[in-house]
C-alpha cells in the first residue's frame, strides 16, 4: 500500500483551520504516538456539561507577537511521557489537520513545555496508513519562507501604532503595576506584564535572546519598566541588563538599580556628589562599637540592617547601653549594619519626592503613627500633601542623579541643619503618593518613556 501514502520529511508545514492556524511548522515525529501542539494558559471550562479547553498559541517559532487566542472539546485527559522522560497529565483535543491538499481527523495534546523548539509533533497516530517519513528530508511538501508566513498571518496589517512596553515585575495586581499598565493602555501602547522568575535568557553573540516561560521573545519590545523586589534584585538587575545589552531602552538601568539595593555605596555616592546625610558610621567589627557610637554623636542613636526594607530593619536605640546590645546582636547575626545619628526634631516625619526626568513630579509627607518614628506607610504612617522647599526639590533631583535614576523616590527628612537625605528607592511605590497628590504619575512615567523614544503618537 506504499503507492497511496505520502512522503513526508522530518519537518513540514500544515495548518489547522478549526483552530484559525494557517500554518504551522511541525516536527514530524513517528517515535511519538501521539500529536502535541503547544500551548499556553491552557485553562478548561464547562459548556453545556461537557469540558472544553481555551488556550493560546504562539504559531510562529521565535515569534512571540503573533498569538492565537483556540478553543476545543477536550476528548480525553491523558498522562504523556514526554521524549525527556517527564509525565505531564495533558488534554486531548481533536481538531482537523490539512497537509498539502488532504484533511484528516487528529488528535492533539495540549503542552506547554517551554524547551520544545517546534510548535508542533506530528505523532504517528496521526500519519497511520497515510504518510512515510524520509527522515533526510524536510519539506517534502512544501517549504515557506518568512514572507509567506507573514502573510499567511497578516502580520504586517496587525502591528500597533503605540510603543511596545514589558513590565518586568513580580505581582501583577500590586497597585503601582495595575496602574502602569493602566497608563500605558490609556498611552495607546501596547503594555504586557512579565514575571521576573519566567523571564530567561540566551547570552550569545550573534543572536541574544530573552524569552518568557511559554516560547514567547521578548527580543521585540521597545522599552522596559523594571519593578524589581528587593529579593529579586540579583536576578532582576541580570535580566534587565540583558534588555539594555539588546538596545531596548529600560525607564532606570540594571547598574542604577543594583547599586542603589547598596545602602552603603548609595550614601557614599550621594555624599560624594554634595548631599548631605545624616552623619552614618559603618564598621565590620563588633571591637569598634564603642568608638561607632561616639562618631555618629552618641545616643540616641539609628541602627539599620543593610538589607531592610520598608522600615523593618530600622531601630532606635535610646540610651548607649541600648545602641551597643543591638549592635552587636546584629552583628554576631553576621548582619550588615549602619548606625546614624537621629534626627529628633523630624518628629517621626519625612518627605517622598517621586523624581522622573530629572523633576520632581509630586510629592509627600509621611508621618509615622503615635509612639513610632519610623513613617513608612508599610508601618501605618499617613501620608499628606506638601509643599516642598527649592532646596529640596534640588536635593531629591540631584540625588536621583547621581544614582543614575530616571524614576526614583527620593526620602528627605527634616533636621535642625536643613534637608537631609535619607535615602532613594529605585522602585517607588504609586499607591501612596497618587493617593496622597491625586497625581497621574504612572502616566507620567510612560510620558518619560516616550520622550526618550522620541515618540510620536499618530493619532
Ligand atoms: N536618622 C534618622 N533619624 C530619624 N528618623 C529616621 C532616620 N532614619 C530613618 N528614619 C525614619 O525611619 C524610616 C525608615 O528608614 P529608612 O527609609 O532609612 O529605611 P527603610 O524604610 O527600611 O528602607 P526602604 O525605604 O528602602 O524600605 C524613615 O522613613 C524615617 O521616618
Ligand atoms: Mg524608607
Ligand atoms: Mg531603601
Amino acid at each position: 500500500m506504499i503507492e497511496n501514502k505520502t512522503i513526508v520529511g522530518s519537518e513540514e508545514w500544515v495548518s489547522l483551520p478549526q483552530l484559525h492556524i494557517p500554518a504551522i511548522k511541525v516536527r514530524v515525529d513517528s517515535g511519538a504516538k501521539t500529536s502535541a501542539l503547544h500551548a499556553v494558559n491552557i485553562n478548561p471550562f464547562l459548556r453545556n456539561n461537557e469540558t472544553w479547553v481555551t488556550f493560546d498559541v504562539f504559531p510562529i517559532q521565535n515569534n512571540g507577537k503573533k498569538l492565537i487566542h483556540c478553543e476545543a472539546l477536550v476528548i480525553d485527559k491523558r498522562v504523556i511521557k514526554s521524549s525527556t522522560g517527564n509525565r505531564e497529565n495533558r488534554y486531548v483535543i481533536r481538531t482537523s489537520l490539512h497537509i498539502s491538499g488532504s484533511a484528516w481527523d487528529i488528535e492533539l495534546t495540549l503542552t506547554n513545555r517551554d524547551t520544545m523548539g517546534y510548535r508542533m509533533l506530528l505523532g504517528r497516530e496521526a500519519m497511520m496508513g497515510r504518510m512515510l517519513v524520509d527522515p533526510e528530508s524536510s519539506f517534502l511538501l512544501g517549504a515557506m519562507s518568512d514572507d509567506d508566513v507573514e502573510s499567511k498571518y497578516n502580520l504586517k496589517v496587525e502591528s500597533l501604532n503605540g510603543l511596545k512596553i514589558g513590565l518586568l515585575a513580580s505581582n501583577p495586581d500590586l497597585y503601582s503595576n495595575r496602574r502602569i499598565i493602566e497608563a500605558g493602555e490609556r498611552r495607546g501602547h501596547d503594555v504586557q506584564f512579565f514575571n521576573i522568575r519566567q523571564c530567561y535568557m540566551k547570552l550569545d553573540a550573534k543572536t541574544p535572546e530573552i524569552h518568557y516561560r511559554g516560547g514567547k521573545m521578548l527580543n521585540d519590545l521597545d522599552a522596559v519598566i523594571p519593578r524589581i523586589r528587593p529579593s529579586m534584585t540579583f536576578y532582576g538587575c541580570a535580566l534587565t541588563r540583558q534588555f539594555e545589552s539588546q538596545k531596548i531602552f529600560c525607564l532606570n538601568s540594571a547598574a542604577a538599580i543594583s547599586q542603589s539595593r547598596d545602602k552603603l555605596f548609595s550614601l557614599q555616592l550621594l555624599l560624594n556628589n554634595g548631599i548631605d546625610i545624616p552623619t552614618t558610621g559603618f564598621a565590620n567589627s563588633p571591637l569598634d562599637t564603642n568608638d561607632l557610637i561616639k562618631m555618629v554623636g552618641g545616643s540616641p542613636l539609628i541602627i539599620k540592617l543593610l538589607e531592610g526594607t520598608q522600615g523593618k530593619g530600622v531601630v532606635l536605640a535610646e540610651t548607649k547601653k541600648a545602641a551597643e546590645s543591638v549592635i552587636n546582636a546584629f552583628k554576631s547575626l553576621n548582619a550588615n549594619i549602619l548606625v546614624q545619628e537621629f534626627i529628633k526634631e523630624a518628629n517621626g516625619k519625612d518627605i517622598r519626592c517621586f523624581v522622573i526626568d530629572g523633576k520632581v513630579v509630586a510629592a509627600m509627607q509621611r508621618e509615622a503613627p503615635p509612639g513610632e518614628f519610623r513613617a513608612n506607610m508599610h508601618l501605618g504612617g499617613t501620608a499628606s500633601l506638601i509643599k516642598v522647599t527649592s532646596e529640596e526639590k534640588k536635593i531629591a533631583v540631584k540625588a536621583a542623579k547621581a544614582m543614575g535614576l530616571q524614576v526614583a523616590g527620593v526620602d528627605i527628612i527634616r533636621s535642625s541643619k536643613g534637608p537631609l537625605l535619607l535615602e532613594v528607592n529605585s522602585s517607588p511605590g504609586l499607591e501612596g503618593i497618587e493617593t496622597a497628590t491625586e497625581k497621574d504619575i504612572a502616566s507620567l512615567m510612560i510620558g518619560a518613556i516616550e520622550k526618550y523614544l522620541k515618540y510620536n503618537p499618530k493619532h
